[in-house]
């Protein structure tokens, strides 16, 4: 009953203020009462119905909303929503729309504790690490509403005195879709460029994790968006068909899975549209002898074990130079062994549970492969039972480090989305390098050397979109993210995301007579 769920006002104080019996709000209690779909400025039950769904707090097992998927009725009502608020809202100046996106991110930045509590309580990531993902999404409405008002076009003068100009117009209605791993700051990563450009959004979040985005779609209203220019329906495979298959939507852009990703596109071809696709990785982290051991641990594990490793960037194959493998290697497991693992909305928990027991089940399936195949554990890769009776029913597994590793194996093959980082030995750089490069993903890279020029020269060969010189998994906003081959094209964030969520109108201006061949 609290988070945004009838005591708003309340929950926009920071906890420390709430009353003792909310400010204790705990792993287990948390159920959802109210409409997920929203549409026309307000939480609204769907027209119809695709089916329903159960979304679960994966600390306990526990069910905290059945809902309904939208259907065609409701998909389409959403649409033409959007399609009405598309016609005040592009009509808007980029000031405008500034004003409105700052205001936004204002409130969310307030709001930040109780976004991160529903993030935590849905998806299992750690109050601690999913504060951070609630800061990096109100940087990132506050930086497009920086652009918004100077978005503009090119003057350029012709012959004679005429001339041509361009103007950046909106596309429309877009359609984003969202993964579970990263629920509200995927939103706000799609919906920040897509407003400050002028555009209406239909957001789709995944089934697994349908609550928080409802949190940003209040927020939105409250900061002053006209009524359907940030709507929501709920579901998965069937409700996201309807959204890219709808006639009225101008672009689809979607993180999730390849193989899902390759259906959003056979749809958008269909209806020419655009689309920006942020999709899976195997990325590898690149470790020289010559690096600062405490630094480059450091970044091991940021690359690994963020949000359960369930993350699209994250650098599971870590290729370590022979010279410092073994003194890594013993650094990196030692470590891994002190993560903390439980309830996620303890202050001092580290790692929380995986998103669901299939995906469990899955990621420890990889980790058995792995032993099959020729890899030895480290550590981890077993399932974690807490001492806390109420967190029995939870997805929990301990962080799991494999060595004997070959670049063949599945493991080093396959993205798994859990916390499992292999590590493989390499001898020189040009051997590295192809061995990198050698996979169908190109999301991102890592590398960690003191030599500076050994750095860019690297880097330059990496065949990935998002490259890290001796750090791993920062997300300023103003930095442009996507990926190269399989992971997706199109980018969120930086100034270029402007380009995705844009079309150029080109006019050309006459200035003298016209001069006819007929
Ligand atoms: N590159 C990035 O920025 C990024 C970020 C987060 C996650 N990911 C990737 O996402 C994957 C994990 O997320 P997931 O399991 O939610 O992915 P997924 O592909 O199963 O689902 C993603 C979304 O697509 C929807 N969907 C599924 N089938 C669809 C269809 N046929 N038509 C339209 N929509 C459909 C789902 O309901 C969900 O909302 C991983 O591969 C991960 O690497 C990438
Ligand atoms: C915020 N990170 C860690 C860079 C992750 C971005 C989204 C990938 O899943």
């Amino acid at each position: 009953m609290l988070l945004g769920y009838g005591l708003a006002a309340l929950a926009r104080l920071p906890r420390s203020l709430w009353p003792a019996s909310l400010a204790a709000m705990s792993t287990g209690t948390f159920v959802v009462s109210q409409p997920l779909n929203y549409r026309g400025g307000a939480r609204v039950d769907p027209a119809d119905s695709s089916g329903t769904e159960k979304a679960f707090e994966p600390a306990t097992g526990r069910v905290i909303a059945t809902f309904t998927c939208s259907g065609e009725k409701e998909v389409n009502l959403a649409v033409q929503d959007a399609k009405a608020a598309f016609k005040i809202w592009s009509q808007k100046s980029g000031m405008e729309r500034c004003r409105i996106l700052l205001e936004a991110a204002r409130i969310i930045r307030e709001r930040k504790d109780e976004i991160a509590t529903m993030e935590t309580i849905n998806n299992g990531k750690s109050i601690f690490e999913a504060r951070w993902d609630i800061d990096t999404s109100w940087q990132c409405l506050e930086y497009y509403a920086g652009l918004a008002g100077s978005m503009a076009g090119e003057y350029i003068q012709l012959p004679g005195g005429s001339f041509g100009y361009t103007r950046r117009e909106p596309l429309g209605v877009c359609v984003g879709i969202g993964a579970w791993n990263y629920p509200f700051q995927i939103a706000c990563w799609k919906s920040a460029p897509a407003l400050a450009c002028g555009n209406a959004m239909v957001f789709k979040p995944s089934p697994f994790t349908p609550a928080s985005v409802l949190l940003l779609a209040e927020i939105y209203t409250e900061a002053g968006v006209p009524p359907g220019l940030f709507n929501v329906v709920q579901g998965g495979a069937a409700t996201g068909q309807l959204l890219c298959q709808h006639p009225d939507v101008a672009k689809v852009s979607f993180t999730g899975s390849v193989p899902t990703g390759m259906k959003i596109m056979e749809m958008a071809a269909k209806g020419i549209k655009p689309v920006t696709l942020e999709l899976g990785g195997k990325s590898p982290l690149i470790i020289f002898s010559d690096c600062d051991l405490e630094n480059v641990v450091k970044g091991a594990m940021m690359a690994n074990f963020l949000t359960q490793g369930e993350v699209c960037c994250n650098g599971t194959r870590v290729f370590v130079q022979r010279e410092i493998l073994d003194e890594f290697t013993r650094e990196v497991v030692k470590r891994t062994q002190k993560i903390k693992i439980g309830d996620p909305l303890l202050e001092d928990t580290r790692m929380g549970p995986l998103i669901n027991r299939p995906h469990l089940e899955r990621v420890l399936g990889f980790v058995k492969l792995a032993k099959e195949q020729g890899a030895k554990v480290l550590c981890g890769g077993d399932i974690h039972v807490p001492e806390d009776p109420k967190l029995k029913d939870g997805y929990y597994m301990r962080p799991c480090v494999l060595t004997n590793c070959r670049d063949d194996m599945t493991c080093v093959k396959e993205e798994i989305f859990g916390p499992v980082m292999s590590i493989l030995p390499f001898d020189t750089e040009a051997e590295v390098l192809e061995r990198a490069n050698d996979t169908s993903f190109g999301l991102a890279a890592g590398v960690f050397t003191r030599d500076i020029q050994r750095a860019h020269r690297v880097v330059a060969k990496l065949q990935a979109g998002m490259c890290f010189i001796n750090n791993y998994n920062v997300s300023p906003v103003e930095l442009p993210f996507g990926g190269y081959k399989k992971s997706g094209f199109g980018r969120e964030n930086g100034r270029v995301a402007i380009e995705y969520y844009s079309q150029l109108k080109t006019v050309c201006v006459e200035m003298g007579d016209v001069e006819s061949v007929f």
